[in-house]
């Protein structure tokens, strides 16, 4: 019989996992899977697990938390040799993955389509020795939004990042920044650096409305240091889908690059804080093998 570990974080989004707990195990279930359920308790769990997985040799890995959760799990799967097929349940506050991928929202419904899903290879990108799905946020901003609470990003959402922009560009304190990638270097200063992998990025779904999740890409922009009133534009640029446009954004596409920062820098990696400058980023093409619904169903 197939073997599917269920992963789940407790403690995501509202604390619900335990009301989809059956809902996923029963469906798995019907799916022919045999299935071995892990509750993490803590920071890495869900990493320890989906390694445990592969070495193990299962068929399928599901993993139901937020970003951080399925974040995790990415990595536990990420530089193993056999690597399940992969599915996940979105708990969290933003969930940019399953918006991109056109996972549903509501979990009992992403739970239903997991029946019809089909499998599906996603990119999937490395930044030092850090795995992500979704982005690389790089700047002053960024790392000050590494530190805002859970509760405040809750409340605020993206707005935090624009609070956080408007403080950087209001100090007095510029960021040098320098991005090598597959067809030069740009060099300046900037307020932040973003590698999207897709197209929801924050929440906002048209952050970089043309990447895809398997078109081996990172859709790198660089936010240049231009004053409130050019910030502020491009805050409304985002939420038009409109940012690659704006005169003051430099749009890179390529497979690596190479971000330096003076100040040196921490990022932040899908909403979490990860390494710091200079940092080697590079796409792992079509990498993950993941259980997509079937358009109709979403
Ligand atoms: N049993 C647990 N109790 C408390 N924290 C946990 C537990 N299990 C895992 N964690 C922590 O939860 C973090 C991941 O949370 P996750 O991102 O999934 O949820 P979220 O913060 O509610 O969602 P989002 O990231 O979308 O806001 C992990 O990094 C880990 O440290």
């Amino acid at each position: 019989m197939k073997k599917a570990m269920f992963i789940l974080n407790p403690s995501s989004g509202k604390e619900l996992a335990g009301t989809y707990k059956d809902q996923t195990i029963e469906t798995l279930q019907e799916m022919g899977y045999e299935v071995h359920v892990k509750e993490t308790q803590g920071e890495g769990d869900a990493t320890d697990f989906a390694r445990q997985a592969c070495v193990e040799k299962y068929h399928l890995v599901t993993a139901m938390g937020g970003d951080g959760t399925i974040n995790e799990a990415v990595n536990g799967l990420a530089e193993q040799e056999h690597r399940p097929i992969f599915s996940f349940i979105p708990l969290g506050t933003v969930n940019d993955f399953a918006r991109a991928l056109g996972i549903p929202l509501d979990p009992v419904k992403a739970i239903e389509a997991l029946k019809t899903a089909e499998p599906r290879f996603a990119d999937i990108a490395k930044a030092q020795n850090k795995f992500f799905m979704n982005i690389l946020a790089v700047g002053r901003i960024a790392e000050n939004v590494s530190h805002v609470s859970v509760e405040q990003k809750t409340k605020l959402g993206a707005l935090a990042y624009l609070i956080e922009g408007v403080k950087a560009l209001t100090s007095d304190e510029e960021t040098e920044v320098s991005v090598e990638h597959d067809h030069g270097t740009w060099k300046g200063n900037a307020v932040i650096v973003l590698a999207a992998l897709t197209n929801s990025v924050g929440g906002f779904e048209k952050l970089a409305p043309n990447a895809e999740t398997d078109d081996g890409l990172l859709h790198v922009f660089v936010v240049k240091s231009a004053g409130i009133p050019a910030f502020l534009r491009m805050a409304s640029a985002i939420l038009r889908g409109k940012l690659e446009e704006d005169p003051d954004v430099i749009v890179i596409k390529t497979k690596k690059a190479r971000i330096e920062t003076t100040p040196e820098l921490s990022c932040n990696l899908d909403g979490d804080e990860g390494c710091t400058t200079p940092i080697d980023v590079k796409i792992l093409e079509r990498h993950i093998e993941l259980l997509v619904p079937i358009k109709e169903i979403v």
